[in-house]
Order: structure tokens, then C-alpha cells, then sequence
């Protein structure tokens, strides 16, 4: 008996979830003999239901919400014995890891594309004992989306992450760094460094245009000056995804990281506040298959 798990964030997205889930449990009704619906009541609820569906040996699990809800499912189903396959019903603000997987931000159009039983190879990080699928930042641009209310978030969406990190940016110095990767050790101050998985971070999906999602590496931007006149030449170059071509950036292929610094900083893990420096980070290449549109299917 086929079985499929949806696990929905119901706080993400406003009423969004209620209005899409219908849909959604007809649509897999139709693939699966068994749906399960959870609804998360609070953090580390998706963790625990991603544990179970490996558990009970689901076919697939299906994320209702935004990338905070992904990112709990994959702490679920990391490093487990069977994992099941992968969906992703974008609802939140930025959605980062539905844009690198050109899953459509529209949830009834993310509904077909898991219809398509389409399937990729995705790898995940592991950072300490926890599991990221899109990026690590380290600084207080980083530090400063945690200050993002849910009130901005609405109002302004991506944007309002944007304008805390440039208030940070004037307010704040650089902190000195040291990088352990593959090729050897950057040691310098930055003001920010950005370790990324995918292509979309903060809603930039060409922030890191040569980054795939199962291409074994961490994709690392170390910015070494982040002055407002500067900070004004690096936006374009952001939106163009010729960030690493600046001078004042430093551009690092690896398929691990150690960042380590003698101030109290902690590491930003998926939009979340992590561990105090120093960290160690690496890539579990081809780690989890997810459910992707046709076009993106190709290994
Ligand atoms: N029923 C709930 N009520 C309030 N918060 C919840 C509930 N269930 C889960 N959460 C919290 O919501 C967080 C995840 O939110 P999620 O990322 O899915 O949506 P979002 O904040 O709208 O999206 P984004 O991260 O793109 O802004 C989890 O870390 C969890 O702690």
C-alpha cells in the first residue's frame, strides 16, 4: 500500500493552507492509496513528523509551508535508513528552495509538478548535528534577519530581510575570519560570508548561478568590504550573478568548511540562529530524492 505524508505549517502563508490543502488531498488521493495530513502546532513538530513518515516507511512527504518548514522536514528525514521522496507546496515569503528547484511559487501549480512523479537527486548540508538545504551566513547582516517581524514579512516579503541586512551594514564592523575548505585556509576580516547550496538566497535566485542542487559543493562568498558606496556597486552585480567577480569578494567552491573566529558570532542556518564559531560544515551529496518540475528532473 502506497502511502504519502503531508506535513502543513499552518501559520505559513495566512489562510493560504487551508484554502490550498483540499486540492492538494484530492491531487495525491489520486497517486496514493494512504494520506496522512499533520498540521504543525509549533517548532520541531515537522522534525518529529519526517521521523515518522522514514519510520513507517511512507512513500513520499510533502511540505506545506515556508523554507523554515523545509528545513524542519529535512532535519527529519536526514541520515535516516528509508527516506522517502520529497515534495515541496511552496507557501511562505521567500521560498528560496522552491525557486532553485523551479518549483512554481503558485501552490495550485506546485500541486501538478508533484502530480508528474518527476525526481531528482538533492544534496543537503550537515553543520555540526544539524541539516541545511540552502545556506549558512555568517555576521551581522546574517544576525540582522532575525530582527525581520512577521508584520514586515507581510508587508514587504524578501524586501524586508533587505533593508534590516543594509541597516546592519551601516551600523557594523568586519570581524576577522578564518575558512578551512578543500583548497586550503582564507584567513582575513569580512563583514559577511555566505556558504550556499543553491542558486536563490533571499529571494536573489542569482546570487550563485553556478550553484546546483546536487553539485556536492558549498558555494562560499566571502565579502571582504561592505561600505555603502560599495554596498551600492554590489547590488547590481547581486541581481546580474556576477557577485564573484567583485574585488572586495572572495568566491570558494568546497565540499566542506570549517569557520572559526575569536569574536561571539553564530551561524545563520536556513534564516535560522545557529551555533557560536567555530562550526564545521559538509555537503551529503545525493542525499534525498525530491519531487521537481519535468525540467529540472535531469541528474
Ligand atoms: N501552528 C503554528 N503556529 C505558529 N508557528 C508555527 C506553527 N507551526 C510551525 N510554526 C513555526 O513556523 C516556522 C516555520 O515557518 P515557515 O518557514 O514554514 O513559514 P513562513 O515563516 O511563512 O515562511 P518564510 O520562512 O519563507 O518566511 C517553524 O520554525 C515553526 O516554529
Amino acid at each position: 500500500m502506497s502511502k504519502v505524508m503531508i506535513i502543513i505549517n499552518p501559520s505559513s502563508g495566512k489562510e493560504k493552507a487551508g484554502k490550498i490543502l483540499p486540492n492538494a488531498e484530492k491531487v495525491l488521493g489520486e497517486m496514493y492509496d494512504q494520506v496522512t495530513v499533520l498540521k504543525t502546532k509549533g517548532e520541531g513538530d515537522a522534525t518529529e513528523f519526517a521521523k515518522e513518515a522514514c519510520a513507517k516507511r511512507y512513500d513520499a512527504v510533502i511540505s506545506m509551508g515556508g523554507d523554515g518548514t523545509v528545513n524542519e522536514i529535512v532535519n527529519g528525514l536526514a541520515e535516516q535508513e528509508h527516506r522517502p521522496a520529497f515534495g515541496i507546496i511552496p507557501l511562505g515569503t521567500v521560498n528560496d528552495f522552491a525557486r532553485s528547484l523551479g518549483i512554481p511559487l503558485n501552490p495550485e501549480a506546485a500541486i501538478d509538478i508533484i502530480k508528474d512523479r518527476k525526481m531528482k537527486e538533492s544534496d543537503i548540508g550537515k553543520i555540526n548535528d544539524r541539516y541545511f538545504m540552502n545556506v549558512l551566513a555568517v555576521g551581522p547582516i546574517a544576525e540582522a534577519t532575525y530582527n525581520v517581524s512577521v508584520e514586515q514579512k507581510t508587508r514587504l516579503g524578501s524586501f524586508a530581510y533587505f533593508m534590516e541586512g543594509a541597516k546592519a551594514v551601516i551600523k557594523k564592523n568586519p570581524f576577522p575570519l578564518t575558512v578551512e575548505h578543500d583548497q586550503g585556509r582564507w584567513i582575513g576580516e569580512a563583514h559577511l560570508l555566505i556558504a550556499t547550496m543553491t542558486n536563490s538566497v533571499g529571494g536573489f535566485e542569482r546570487l550563485a548561478p553556478d550553484a546546483e542542487v546536487n553539485d556536492g559543493k558549498l558555494h562560499t562568498f566571502i565579502i571582504k568590504d561592505l561600505s555603502l558606496p560599495l554596498l551600492l556597486k554590489i547590488i547590481p552585480s547581486l541581481i546580474k550573478g556576477e557577485i564573484k567577480e567583485h574585488d572586495e569578494v572572495e568566491y570558494i567552491q568546497t565540499s566542506k568548511l570549517h569557520l572559526s573566529t575569536p569574536e561571539d558570532i553564530k551561524v545563520n542556518i536556513d534564516g535560522d540562529e545557529g551555533f557560536l564559531l567555530p562550526v564545521q560544515a559538509t555537503v551529503l551529496h545525493k542525499h534525498l530524492r525530491l519531487l521537481v518540475p519535468d525540467t529540472a528532473s535531469a541528474e
